[in-house]
């Protein structure tokens, strides 16, 4: 059997793969957008946190810049007023109203300083611009004192961070020395830095900073002098030592400058620092940039992006589950037109069966004995061999249809076909309904005599089935007579001739007697079987 449609099975793996790459395929662009999307932000993260590290620099450069700056002013006040007091304590040449009057001056210029004052060798307070109880201090004691007595090079001495004795607040002390005119020691200058405000002056103007960002100002000693967070100095860890892996790292290896970005050790926020020192001054600047804050606009592109990112996615699903549907849809149209088309050729197969079959016995019909014989008739012709026709017909069939009526007739029929099929050899021989009660066999190979020997013992077969008939005369069973012709195809001769010769011999079987095989063989003999009427093997 051949189908011009495809096989089912290779159909429906097909079917299978296509609809498997519909699901995959969607998946994959999904995968794509999610991967794009994620490197997309990571590289904008990245660039936020290289922005922050920025900024910082920006920052802390420029307010390592003014802190130096300032410095240098205070440096140089203190150069001034060293020369005043000179003037009056070594070379007597001013006096110390005047000299008051030039350190007040010099103390004014500078908003940050407080209590300029000086001190001879012996640490005692000499001048001072505040004036009260000058005779009972001595800072003689003073570790800015020691270091400027001892070392005639120093310039300018910054202290640790203490909380001034008089004004209460946090201050910075700066002090000079300034020597006799043998170069021995004199004495100190020296004022305070009130570095309460100072970060907010600092910070305050210029330099914009977000809450979490922070300002740090550390000494040599790692001492806090200033921090500056959430928009207000820090006073809480002042003149305290502070110290991180980073920080450690940059007071090791005296790098001028440098990032990192950590979690601070103080308040846990996560920052991008920059860290620089204040040229000439045992002071380092830290700036840190809060991250989380940097991030802010970052995570709202981010959310933007994840929901232009989870549309498309959404985009991508519905497409994909519009045209997995159809294709669904496709292949459930594909698959019914293939049944249809399997239905529509078994049904051919069946009529086509049907139109060269006997309906009522299921032998072949006379169509198909028309084309089996030319067939035969062909081949024997071809090869030479003997083919017999034989014509079988019912004995007193209508006396049996009168008698039993016409649906016993038919089981008849179906009786002796079915003892002529199981009679015959498969395969070579065969046997059609020729009409009404009449069989047409062809055994194709078979000389006369070996022909008769089949169609004789067929005729015997039917007898001992014994169906009773009452109106034969042959002892009340069914029988039926045979006439054969056998013939090896010459030139001129033909297949209608073969079926004639056959059809005339079972004239002659009917009129010799019935129950009988009548034939002549390919040399003209007469073969032919005689049962006398009276023999009781035939008996019901
Ligand atoms: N039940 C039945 N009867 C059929 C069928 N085809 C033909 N017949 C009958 O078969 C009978 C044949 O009758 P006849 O041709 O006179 O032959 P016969 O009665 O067998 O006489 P002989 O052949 O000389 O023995 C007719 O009565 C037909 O109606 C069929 O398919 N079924």
């Amino acid at each position: 059997m051949r189908f011009t449609t495809k096989s089912p099975f290779l159909s429906s793996r097909t079917s299978m793969l296509s609809l498997a790459l519909h699901i995959v395929v969607p998946l994959l662009l999904i995968g794509l957008v999610i991967a794009f999307q994620i490197n997309q932000l990571e590289e904008g993260r990245a660039l936020h946190i290289e922005r922050s590290r920025m900024n910082a620099q920006d920052i802390g450069s420029t307010l390592a810049s003014s802190i130096g700056g300032s410095f240098q002013n205070i440096d140089l006040t203190l150069l001034a007023a060293s020369d005043h007091v000179r003037d009056w304590y070594v070379l007597k040449n001013k006096k110390p109203g005047e000299v008051l009057a030039s350190l007040q001056e010099l103390q004014s210029r500078v908003p940050s300083l407080a209590l300029l004052r000086s001190t001879d060798a012996n640490g005692n307070l000499v001048f001072a611009v505040e004036g009260d109880q000058v005779e009972k201090i001595n800072v003689a004691d003073r570790n800015y004192f020691q270091q400027l007595k001892k070392n005639p090079n120093a310039g300018m001495v910054i202290s640790e961070p203490v909380i001034g004795r008089i004004t209460k607040k946090w201050v910075l002390i700066c002090a000079r020395r300034f020597n006799l005119s043998n170069g021995e020691f004199g004495g100190i200058v020296y004022a305070s830095v009130l570095l309460d405000g100072v970060a907010d002056r600092l910070a305050g103007g210029k330099i914009r900073l977000n809450g979490d960002d922070v300002i740090l100002l550390r000494d040599d000693q790692q001492n806090v002098v200033v921090r500056f967070v959430n928009g207000k100095q820090d006073l809480s860890i002042m003149g305290q030592k502070i110290s991180s892996p980073n920080l450690d790292e940059f007071d090791r290896s005296r790098s001028e400058l440098g990032f990192y970005v950590a979690r601070s050790v103080i308040d846990q926020v996560q920052r991008s620092y920059y860290y620089q020192r204040i040229a000439g001054r045992p002071l380092n600047l830290v700036v840190g940039i809060s991250i989380k804050k940097a991030l802010i606009e970052w995570q709202e592109e981010s959310r933007k992006a994840w929901s232009m990112a989870g549309a498309l996615i959404s985009v991508i699903i519905f497409s994909a589950y519009l045209v997995y549907r159809s294709k669904l849809r496709q292949l459930h149209a594909i698959e019914e037109l293939q049944n249809t088309q399997i239905a529509l050729e078994k049904s051919n197969l069946e009529l086509a069966r049907l139109s060269t079959t006997d309906s009522l016995t299921g032998l072949a019909n006379r169509r198909k004995f028309d084309e089996v014989s030319a067939h035969e008739w062909l081949r024997a012709q071809r090869k030479q061999e003997p083919l017999t026709v034989a014509m079988v017909d019912v004995d007193f069939f209508k006396i049996y249809n009168d008698l039993y009526g016409h649906q016993a007739g038919d089981q008849c029929l179906k009786l002796v076909a079915k003892t002529l099929s199981a009679g015959l050899r498969d395969g070579s021989d065969f046997v059609a309904r020729y009409g009404g009660e009449e069989f047409i066999i062809l055994l194709p190979g078979q000389h006369a005599e070996g022909a008769y020997d089949v169609l004789d013992r067929l005729r015997r077969d039917i007898a001992e089935m014994k169906l009773a008939h009452s109106g034969s005369k042959f002892l009340s069973v069914i029988t039926f007579s045979v006439g054969f012709a056998v013939m090896v195809p010459q030139p001129g001769k033909t297949l209608i001739e073969l079926i004639e010769q056959a059809d005339q011999n079972l004239y002659m079987a009917k009129r010799k007697g019935k129950n009988q095989v009548y034939g002549i063989g390919e040399g003209g003999q007469v073969l032919s079987s005689y049962v006398d009427p009276l023999d009781q093997t035939y008996g019901v």
